[in-house]
């Protein structure tokens, strides 16, 4: 797979310059200049090969925004460079725009007071998109994002899900080969993600376009992305896929367990800590146990034994900590692997 995207050393400071305090603060700002500055992306590196679909991920203030902006040819890189197929964003700016696509889930780039379709019709233009090619284009996605029952209606009139279907399919009306997808579904109901989600699926199935996906929302990520890219304070903690990541930083299992209760009290008995030493009981209600325990330092057999032993047991069973667990732990811990 050739690169599409190649980021390589990528820096990005923000100067903002820091007022003087106290009297004359002003006249002495505008003489003496101090900054302060902001490293929003700090040597990030990494390549995305043509048609694939990564998401580019990171708590608040990360710098994927940064990132993103840099690959769009919005922002100027520090230091480092960017090519996204060969071009300088930054430099060929208009030759970089021609073959992408953005969308941002938090404001739209269509024409307010237009109907969707005008809107469409205006996108095509400016891109210069083939009569054949805008038809073909357009019927597919009134198809896949179901689009037919609003395309005449005002864009300020759509709700917000049939707004970002507008979008989207606006977006790669031009057929780009690479798009950017800033938060796609913030705010979206189940109904409307999941369109959202089949039809980037479905894009990427295709193969013929490149996919950066930045998002918060971590079913977007296991529904949708093989490879992710995770940062946090302008650099990359983690490149890889999905599975690679659990392994690597969720290190703990729960023992589930249901508890009979007593026929005579109806209430289930409490598991005792003595019984499942070096594990951590988490919670403990109406007979559901949740046991937490490091995988590699405790046998899980030794584990169930003893509470098969000591306990009259309905039901058990081993959860693995879902993504949004691990990524929980990684922001909030800052973990390295
Ligand atoms: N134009 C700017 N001027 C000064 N600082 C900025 C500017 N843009 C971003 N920053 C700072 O750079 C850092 C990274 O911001 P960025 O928007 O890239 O993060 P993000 O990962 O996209 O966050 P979020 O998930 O909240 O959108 C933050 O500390 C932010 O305040």
């Amino acid at each position: 797979m050739s690169a599409m995207i190649s980021v390589d050393g990528l820096v990005k400071e923000f100067r903002k310059v820091r007022p003087h305090e106290g009297r004359l603060g002003a006249v002495r700002t505008l003489f003496t200049r101090h900054h302060d500055v902001t490293r929003a992306v700090d040597g990030v590196s990494f390549s995305v090969g043509e048609g694939e679909l990564v998401g580019y991920l990171g708590p608040n203030g990360a710098g994927k925004s940064t990132t993103i902006k840099m690959m769009t040819g919005i922002v100027m890189p520090t230091r480092g460079s960017v090519r996204i197929s060969g071009l300088d964003p930054w430099r060929d700016r208009s030759r970089n725009a021609a073959r992408m696509g953005v969308v941002f889930g938090q404001r739209t780039q269509l024409w307010w007071d237009l109907p969707l379709r005008e809107s469409f019709r205006l996108v095509g233009a400016i891109y210069g998109v083939s009569p054949a090619d805008y038809r073909e284009s357009l019927a597919r996605f009134v198809d896949l994002l179901d689009l037919g029952e609003f395309l005449d209606r005002p864009v300020r009139q759509l709700s917000l899900g049939q707004r970002m279907r507008g979008d989207l399919a606006a977006a790669m009306l031009h057929r780009p080969r690479v798009v950017y997808l800033d938060e796609p579904t913030i705010g979206l109901d189940v109904v409307a993600k999941d369109r959202m989600r089949a039809f980037v699926e479905e894009t990427a199935r295709a193969g013929a376009t490149t996919i950066v996906l930045t998002t918060h929302d971590l079913a977007d990520v296991e529904r949708l992305c093989p490879r992710v890219i995770l940062i946090d304070h302008g650099r990359v903690l983690y490149d890889g896929d999905v599975r690679g990541l659990k392994a690597a930083y969720a290190t703990h299992r729960e023992l589930v367990v249901h508890l009979a209760p007593d026929e005579r009290t109806g209430r289930a008995p409490a598991i005792s800590p003595g019984d499942v030493l070096g594990a951590e009981i988490v919670s403990q209600e109406q007979g559901l146990v949740r046991i937490r325990f490091e995988a590699s330092r405790i046998a899980v057999q030794h584990l169930i034994d003893s509470v098969n032993r000591n306990y009259p047991v309905r039901d058990l069973s081993i959860v693995e900590p879902d993504l949004e667990g691990v990524v929980r732990r990684i922001y909030s811990e800052g973990l390295t692997p």
